[in-house]
């Protein structure tokens, strides 16, 4: 696929992307090392990061590397390791997408209190634990940019009320941590991707699948899902995954990003700041 961004935009850059090891996070990441990045993935199920390192590779550019490593975002210690590890073998770190989350789909009544924690702990508190803890190990001193996967959430999300409510708090929390952090030469930025039927999703929703998935294409302006490009595809005005990386580094500051692409953005996708 034609790219539309050098290929060593990311040399020498070091981009942790949570939930990495699948979907959305693996798409990320290769996008990163082809443009020559330096990524660090993490997940809780260390076969599946391990498996994921072997297919990132495959698209690593010259001077380009991965790193896998175990992490549950809802652990505060584990993520404090993740930072550690990641600072003590690269020595910085630009950027940190917070896209480990999820969650399932169930009407509001049905959900357990176990399962609303659950579903909040991983989406909410894991992103604060990485943003606040690449905050202290580096970014605070260093600068750098955050990127926070989020759902399309702000009118509410039938089936899905505790991680909306989760991503919607996200979505603030990036606002008001952009604002604490400018100082500190940081930026945030949150992407909702459209629904992606990635294969790891499918498989999270079980039969429900095919009702969340193919259902929702009919509400879809252009009637269709996204699909995880390997590269960018903008000139249809489809979201390639590659822009999340470029969210990370070719942004001066969120007004201009706004400003610039939400035209050219599908419709599916709304950018939040
Ligand atoms: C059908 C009509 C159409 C609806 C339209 C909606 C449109 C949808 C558009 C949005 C599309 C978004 C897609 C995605 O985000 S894809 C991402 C998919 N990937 C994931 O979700 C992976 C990560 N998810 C998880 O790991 C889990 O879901 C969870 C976040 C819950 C973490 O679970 P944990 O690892 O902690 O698992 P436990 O087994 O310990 O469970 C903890 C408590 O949660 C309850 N639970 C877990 N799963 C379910 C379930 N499927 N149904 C009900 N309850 C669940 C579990 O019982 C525990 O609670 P208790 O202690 O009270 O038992
Ligand atoms: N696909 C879609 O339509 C949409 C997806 N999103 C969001 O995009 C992100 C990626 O989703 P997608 O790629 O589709 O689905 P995946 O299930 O493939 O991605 C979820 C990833 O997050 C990781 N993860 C989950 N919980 C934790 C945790 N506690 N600690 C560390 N990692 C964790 C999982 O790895 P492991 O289980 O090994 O921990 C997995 O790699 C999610 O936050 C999702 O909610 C938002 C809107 C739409």
């Amino acid at each position: 696929m034609q790219r539309i961004f050098a290929k060593t935009l990311f040399k020498n850059k070091v981009v942790i992307v949570t939930g990495g090891g699948t979907g959305i996070g693996m798409a990320t990441a290769k996008g990163i090392v082809e443009l020559s990045g330096k990524v660090v993935i993490a997940g809780r199920d260390k076969a599946r990061i391990d498996e994921g390192v072997e297919k990132i590779k495959t698209h690593c550019a010259e001077g380009a590397e991965v790193l896998g490593l175990q992490c549950n975002i809802r652990k505060r210690g584990e993520v404090s390791n993740m930072l550690t590890d990641t600072i003590d073998k690269f020595g910085r770190l630009d950027g940190l997408v917070n896209n480990g989350g999820g969650q399932f789909w169930s009407p509001a009544e049905n959900i357990s209190p176990g399962g609303f924690h659950a579903v909040v702990d991983t989406n909410l508190k894991g992103s604060w634990n990485c943003m606040q803890e690449a905050y202290h190990q580096y970014m605070g001193e260093n600068g750098g940019k955050i990127v926070n996967i989020v759902l399309m959430s702000e009118m509410g999300l039938a089936g899905m009320s505790h991680s909306a409510a989760a991503r919607e708090a996200v979505k603030n929390l990036s606002i008001t941590l952009g604002a604490e952090w400018a100082g500190n030469n940081i930026q945030i930025n949150c992407v909702a991707p459209g629904i992606f039927p990635s294969e790891t999703a499918v498989a999270a929703y079980g039969e429900q699948s095919k009702e969340i998935f193919d259902k929702s294409a009919a509400n879809v302006p252009k009637k269709r899902l996204g699909e995880l490009y390997e590269g960018a595809n903008l000139s249809e005005g489809t979201l390639s995954l590659d822009l999340i990386p470029q969210i990370l580094f070719n942004l001066t500051d969120a007004v201009q990003y706004t400003t610039g692409w939400k035209e050219t953005l599908d419709s599916r996708t709304k950018l939040v700041l």
